[in-house]
């Protein structure tokens, strides 16, 4: 199984079980996200979290062995529009979700985490938006989330643009990371966690719910589903997957 979710105590966690490839989502893991969402729904549930499996990655995005068989734009799209619909749902739905970036988390994996409503960010852990890289850009809704959650227009396209990894005091900086953590991931979250804990669910509840109200705007699901539109497009062009090709054959 390529995921893992438990229920402990009002709070819900979804695990990405695949170290080996440094926890890069693969068809099961979407599948995992849409039944961690509804699990959110239960009505004690307090928080929600996601994160990766042991100490080196949150997320190094979708697998690119597995999604290097989608050739074409309209391939492509359905992963995407799929993974951005998730996405959206997770950002909109009234639980507070935090993203635990306990390592690594680049392409897809960062976008995930800025669906999120928190960012608890490891001291050794690096973040970017690395899609640039592969000739293509994000296609789940990342840059949507970023900045409609209102990180700077500039900083923001710098981010985007210099498809780079940063380091953890640098994502503070951006205003991206909630906060850094060293130490215990489980005993970063429940110290993140433990004054609001004490009150009432429905007081988190309703205050994301207030907060959410321009991302729950349907321009902006259809501006989320443009994102996913303009990655497909780059998806199928050569440069694209001559890079994906370069990157599964550098150590052969
Ligand atoms: C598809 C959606 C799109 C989006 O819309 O956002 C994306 O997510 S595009 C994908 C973006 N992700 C990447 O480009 C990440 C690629 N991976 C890396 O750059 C590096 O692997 C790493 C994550 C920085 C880690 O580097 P390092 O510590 O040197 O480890 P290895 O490279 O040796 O990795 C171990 C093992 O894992 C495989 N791996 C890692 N990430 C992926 C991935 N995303 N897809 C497929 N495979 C991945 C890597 O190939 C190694 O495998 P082996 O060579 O078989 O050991």
């Amino acid at each position: 199984m390529s995921f893992r979710i438990t229920k402990l105590d009002g709070i819900v966690q979804f695990q990405i079980t695949r170290p080996e490839i440094h926890n890069a989502v693969n068809h099961e893991v979407v599948d995992g996200f849409a039944l961690f969402i509804e699990q959110l729904a239960q009505e004690d549930v307090q928080f929600g979290v996601v994160t990766g499996e042991g100490d080196k990655a949150f997320c190094s995005g979708g697998d690119l062995s597995v999604f290097h068989s989608l050739r074409t734009e309209q391939q492509a799209l359905e992963i995407h529009e799929r993974m951005a619909t998730l996405l959206y749902k997770l950002a909109t739905q009234p639980v507070p979700v935090i993203a635990l970036v306990n390592g690594t988390a680049i392409g897809g994996g960062a976008e995930i985490a800025s669906a999120c409503d928190y960012r608890l960010v490891s001291q050794h852990a690096r973040a970017g938006f690395v899609q640039g890289t592969l000739a293509i850009t994000s296609g789940w809704g990342g840059t949507t989330f970023l900045q409609l959650k209102g990180i700077p227009y500039d900083k923001l396209l710098k981010f985007t643009t210099e498809a780079k990894p940063l380091p953890a005091d640098e994502l503070k900086d951006l205003g991206w990371a909630t906060s850094v953590y060293s130490g215990d991931k489980w005993a970063a979250v429940a110290d993140f966690v433990k004054q609001m804990k004490q009150l009432h669910p429905s007081v988190a509840k309703s205050y994301k719910t207030l907060l959410t109200t321009e991302l729950r705007k349907p321009e902006v699901y259809e501006r989320v589903l443009d994102e996913a539109r303009m990655c497909a497009k780059l998806w199928e062009l050569d440069a694209h997957h001559e890079a994906v090709d370069r990157f599964l054959a550098r150590k052969k």
